[in-house]
């Protein structure tokens, strides 16, 4: 991944909703308070926001009900205009695109997927899917079979025929899936799109996600409330505030170098041995010489549990991927991270 290979990018972006929001278009400043909002009659629902996404990552945002994440990917898409800043996606600045090359972006670059999934009830599963096909003007036998192909992607193969009414929460939302993928979307949005499913469907969605997203290599901006749901599916994880990002980093620095008070309160939860990492936790090595098996960087501590209870060396080794010792585990440290603090 180039340095400079990013996808999506916003300069100091807000979105104010109010009575005149156009004339604070240029006005507004990083120090800009809430409160000199609300006293004009605004609300900053995405407030100085600068981040790039890369080509092929998968960003997650999160934030309690209300701190802009919906906005900030109407933004990104352009399904509403910003009120200051500049949205860049693939170099082009979509504040100077025409009505006609927004329209034709949405069409050929970009996917959404929302909570409510949007199908059309009186079409079959397989119509629903061709249906954004159909508004590319491709022809029927293409895009039927480009539908096929789609459904049968997310499990959804025999199916064809039926009307939504006819499918499950879980299967609906598959619909709607393989309908935004039908398009071969470079950038995929996704607005809490398992949300409506119960815990199961959600989890058995989550791993197909992952083999699509393993499959597909699609760069792609993912909200939800749910942290588990973002440490399984984030490359990096966007933690929004009143509009603010408070913190875009890795899982693990989230979780363990929290940017601000109110990023480590929104992490406090998390079981930190499900993040961590035997490299994160390691120490250098400086000269000392370990025997005996190491254990891998990349696993989590969690995933580690049970060698490093049976381990009995105070300090075990840890290799990467090619066998080479990095550095040495301080198993007391990585024992308090898996039990908590001994009492
Ligand atoms: N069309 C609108 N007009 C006025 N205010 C709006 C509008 N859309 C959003 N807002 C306000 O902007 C803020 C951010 O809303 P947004 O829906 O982006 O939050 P969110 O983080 O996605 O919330 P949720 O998790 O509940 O979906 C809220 O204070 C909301 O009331």
């Amino acid at each position: 991944m180039g340095q400079n290979d990013n996808v999506i990018s916003c300069k100091n972006v807000w979105k104010v909703f109010g009575d005149h929001p156009e004339r604070l278009t240029g006005h507004l400043k990083p120090e800009t308070t809430s409160e000199e909002l609300r006293a004009t009659g605004h609300v900053a629902a995405v407030r100085n926001v600068s981040l790039d996404i890369a080509r092929g990552e998968m960003l997650v945002v999160m934030g309690l009900s209300g701190s802009g994440k919906s906005t900030l990917i109407r933004c990104l898409a352009r399904l509403i205009d910003i009120t200051d800043g500049a949205i860049t996606v693939e170099g082009r600045d979509l504040g100077t695109m025409t009505e006609t090359e927004l329209i034709d972006l949405r069409r050929r670059k970009m996917g959404m997927v929302f909570q409510s999934f949007g199908l059309l009830p009186h079409r079959t599963a397989l119509e629903n899917v061709a249906f954004p096909l159909e508004m590319r003007g491709q022809d029927r036998i293409s895009r039927i079979a480009r539908a096929s192909e789609m459904l049968n992607l997310v499990g959804l193969g025999g199916r064809e025929g039926y009307f939504p009414r006819e499918l499950s929460g879980g299967q609906q939302q598959r619909v709607g899936i393989a309908r935004s993928l039908a398009v071969e979307p470079d950038i995929w949005f996704l607005d809490e799109p398992f949300s409506a499913l119960d815990p199961l469907i959600r989890r058995e969605m989550q791993d197909e996600f992952l083999r699509l997203k393993g499959m597909l290599a699609k760069t792609i901006v993912f909200i939800t409330h749910d942290f588990d749901e973002a440490l399984r599916l984030a490359d990096r994880i966007a933690i929004m505030k009143d509009g603010a990002i408070e913190q875009i980093d890795t899982p693990e620095r989230i979780v363990m170098a929290p940017a601000t008070p109110y990023v480590a309160k929104f992490t406090s939860a998390v079981d930190r041995a499900r993040v961590v990492h035997a490299g994160a936790l390691a120490l250098a090595v400086e000269g000392r010489a370990i025997d005996g098996p190491a254990l891998p960087a990349i696993e989590t501590l969690h995933a580690l549990a049970r060698r490093i209870l049976q381990d009995d060396r105070a300090l075990i080794p840890v290799a990467g991927r090619d066998g080479v010792v990095t550095g040495l585990i301080d198993r007391a440290a990585a024992l308090d991270l898996l039990l908590g603090p001994a009492a």
